[in-house]
């Protein structure tokens, strides 16, 4: 099974979206797919007057920001990609983290930092498995926005990320689980500037050395934290790589960054 998350800068854009989209609807078997918007978001609330506030990669969420990312993640931007595979003949349904109680979450607590309405989930055991197990059995295939919900009736924003490591490594405990996480670049890098300077493998302990050259850094940090987490918990493989090479990726050829653990 593929759980294919895409982030921002790919929805961002209609041509690499479009492309995207094409090569996902075409995926053999089961399949979900998880987005996030960030930067659509972001965009949105200056149109609106709402100034994105963003700490190690995450969102401060005030109750303002809550309504923006409810509306954009769980309105536009889900319903725009769940339209577009459904004219691809890729039978989609868009889902937020409540419908259907798919993940349910509890807010996350302060420390040093107040996320606000920022949605932390307690882990692969309280994803509603059987709902989603019963959405494959029709056919259908899960298109999930980057919300939780806490359970007494309020929305929570949780990182796309997070959400794909969380909903793969539950759905591991039935199926063999492949994890993609597609962005803008040909995957890992070792040069920023150099699109050809992709690191083929990471492992724990070379994950441990780019973080400390400073190599690996900003919203590669959470990505590859959630993807040791998921491999930790049962996921078959991580694979981080180009929104464009998911095609080539799952006929079996290299293509971005292989996570292992080992
Ligand atoms: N070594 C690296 N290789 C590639 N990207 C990196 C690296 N270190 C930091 N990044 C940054 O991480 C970003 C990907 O994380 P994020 O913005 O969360 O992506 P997404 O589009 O999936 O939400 C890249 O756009 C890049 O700016
Ligand atoms: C709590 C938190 O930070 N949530 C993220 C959810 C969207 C997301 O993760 O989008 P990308 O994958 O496009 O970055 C946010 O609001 O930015």
């Amino acid at each position: 099974m593929f759980v294919v998350k895409i982030g921002g800068n790919i929805l961002d854009s209609p041509e690499r979206l479009q492309a995207f989209l094409v090569d996902f609807a075409q995926l053999p078997g089961p399949k979900l797919l998880v987005h996030g918007g960030g930067k659509i978001a972001s965009a949105f609330g200056q149109r609106l007057g709402i100034t994105p506030r963003m700490v190690e990669g995450r969102r401060i969420t005030d109750a303002e920001t809550l309504e923006l990312v409810t509306m954009v993640y769980g309105g536009l931007v889900n319903k725009q990609v769940v339209a577009k595979l459904q004219a691809l003949g890729c039978n989609a349904i868009g889902l937020t983290g409540a419908d259907a109680n798919i993940i349910p979450a509890h807010l996350r607590p302060v420390r040093t930092i107040d996320y606000g309405f920022a949605g932390d989930v307690e882990g692969p055991e309280t994803i509603n498995v059987q709902a989603l197990e019963a959405f494959f059995q029709v056919g259908l295939t899960p298109v999930v926005a980057p919300l939780t919900h806490d359970t007494q009736g309020s929305m929570l924003n949780t990182n796309a990320d997070t959400i794909a490591s969380v909903l793969a490594t539950a759905l591991a405990q039935n199926h063999s689980v492949q994890l993609i996480y597609c962005f803008e670049k040909k995957g890992v890098l070792q040069n920023a500037e150099d699109e050809d300077s992709v690191i083929p493998h990471i492992n724990a302990e070379k994950y441990q050395a780019l973080k400390e050259d400073g190599v690996v850094n900003a919203g590669m940090v959470p990505k590859l934290d959630n993807a040791f987490a998921a491999l930790q918990q049962g996921v078959q493989a991580v694979q981080i790589c180009d929104a464009a090479a998911i095609k080539q990726l799952v006929e079996g050829n290299n293509a971005g960054t292989l996570i292992t653990f080992s």
